[in-house]
């Protein structure tokens, strides 16, 4: 997939600026689906952007030179990632409360190397040859076939072909195999919702600590904003919903007591900042956790080429298989590693790039400028999910995201009429492209040497 056809014209989005944050009561953003402690893992990182020199887009994207760190794979040692605070993802660092510190567990130190895009859905490998976290027997379960699990409109494939964030080498051709396995070309012939809990059945959610698939159920006052967002493709969004509400509680990755607001705080929300991204769009998720909101949009809109962008293995795992299962292996892709690292790219593999960067409850809006920022063509944008005190970020740190090459922050509300508080989103666009930081030393001459040590030279 190449990325880089996008201008600055063709990512305009629709809607416009509203008056301010809206009262939000329930905050998605301050309030993740994890229930484990973690952060950002660049334990190097001060908050301070990395960037001060700055060079005027001139058309053509100079992203080799541009990155935040260096874009080789790092082996996984377990240093490279700090001790943490154990709350540090109930209250991430986004909402200006606490930073938090990712502390991997002793299977996320074992895990394959950060930094390469899982070849998982390009090659032959079996997924347990990569990544020894998925080699382990499933914790328990339901039972599912994949047909359990197939879409029912996947295949209408991303109409920007080849417009997706560039990959090299291993990345992915995300996944024709697996996809082509299926009846139909991609499209199985059984009832997708099989099995699975009946999107708008009405039967109430699990409150309960046991992992529970009835604890994805779409309650029936929320079942019109879920038609609305999901269209044909709610029953793929019930699928997605029953997996994070089973093997996401098993494996860590979600409050069990998370599940019975699953629709409401996590799949509605995510989906509607789909108003914002353009037809066709490519789209990179950094920092996607369990799939939000980077899976949720893939869902809502077949027409996005996704790259989910996760460091923490455990995570990443959950998200290849979750897309495997769900079949959207044809317009989704993970890539193991920061945003930063994602950036940079490598001898073997491109940075990566898309017209769209979203992030949800990842950082504030400086550093995620700078993470993210350096992920979008110019000309494309950081759409990033808040929560209620958005236009106070704005606030505190416009003059951070310019340095950084960024636009005004916009602050845009999504779902207005839909759900209930709508989604409060800030944008950015990349109206410049910026270099790294450069160390500063002493000042030369054009000629090369020191001010000053001319005369003494004499
Ligand atoms: C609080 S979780 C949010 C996950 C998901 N976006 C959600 O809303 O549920 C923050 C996620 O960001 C990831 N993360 C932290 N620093 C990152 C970085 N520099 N690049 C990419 N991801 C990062 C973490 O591993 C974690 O999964």
């Amino acid at each position: 997939m190449a990325s880089d056809e996008t201008t600055a014209g063709a990512v305009a989005g629709p809607g416009g600026t509203p008056p301010g944050p809206s009262p939000v009561h329930g905050d998605p953003t301050v309030d993740p689906v994890f229930s484990e402690g973690d952060g950002p893992v660049d334990p190097t990182f001060s908050g301070e952007p990395a960037f001060s020199g700055e060079t005027p887009f001139s058309g053509e994207p100079a992203f080799s030179g541009e990155a935040v760190t260096a874009g080789e794979p790092v082996p996984v040692t377990g240093e490279h990632v700090v001790a943490a605070h154990p709350a540090a993802e109930v209250t991430p660092a986004f909402s200006g409360e606490s930073e938090g510190r990712a502390e991997p567990s002793a299977r996320e130190e074992s895990v394959a190397p950060v930094g390469a895009v899982d070849p998982v859905f390009a090659e032959p490998t079996p997924v347990v040859a990569v990544d020894p976290v998925v080699a382990e027997p499933a914790p328990v379960g339901p039972e599912r076939s994949p047909a359990d699990h197939q879409p029912s409109s996947e295949g209408r494939g991303p109409s920007a072909a080849g417009r997706g964030p560039s990959a090299a080498g291993r990345e992915v051709e995300a996944g024709g195999r697996e996809v082509d396995d299926l009846p139909s070309g991609g499209r199985s012939n059984a009832d997708p919702t099989r099995a699975l809990p009946s999107p708008v059945d009405g039967a109430s959610g699990s409150s309960g600590d046991q992992p529970s698939a009835a604890g994805a159920t779409l309650p029936p006052e929320l079942a019109e904003a879920a038609r609305a967002l999901f269209g044909d493709r709610l029953d793929l969004a019930a699928a997605y919903a029953e997996l994070l509400a089973t093997d996401g509680v098993v494996r860590g990755l979600i409050g069990p007591r998370e599940t019975p607001r699953l629709w409401d705080r996590h799949l509605l929300n995510c989906a509607a900042m789909a108003e914002r991204i353009p037809e066709g769009a490519s789209l990179i998720d950094v920092g996607s956790g369990a799939g939000l909101p980077g899976l949720v949009l893939a869902i809502a809109r077949p027409d996005l080429t996704v790259t989910l962008v996760e460091p923490l293995a455990r995570r990443t795992a959950f998200l290849i298989e979750a897309v495997q299962q769900l079949g959207l292996t044809r317009c989704v892709r993970v890539f193991r590693g920061r945003a930063e690292e994602a950036a940079a790219g490598s001898r073997d593999r491109e940075p990566l790039t898309a017209d769209i960067v979203t992030a949800r409850a990842v950082a504030p809006l400086d550093r995620l400028a700078a993470w993210c920022l350096p992920l979008a063509v110019p000309g494309g944008r950081l759409v990033a999910l808040k929560g209620a005190s958005a236009a106070e970020e704005i606030a505190e740190h416009a003059a951070a995201v310019a340095r950084l090459g960024g636009g005004e922050p916009e602050l845009h509300r999504c779902g207005v009429d839909v759900i209930d508080p709508p989604a409060t989103v800030i944008e950015v666009v990349r109206e410049r492209v910026v270099g790294p930081a450069r160390k500063k030393g002493p000042k030369r001459s054009r000629g090369g040497r020191r001010r000053g040590a001319q005369g003494r030279d004499r």
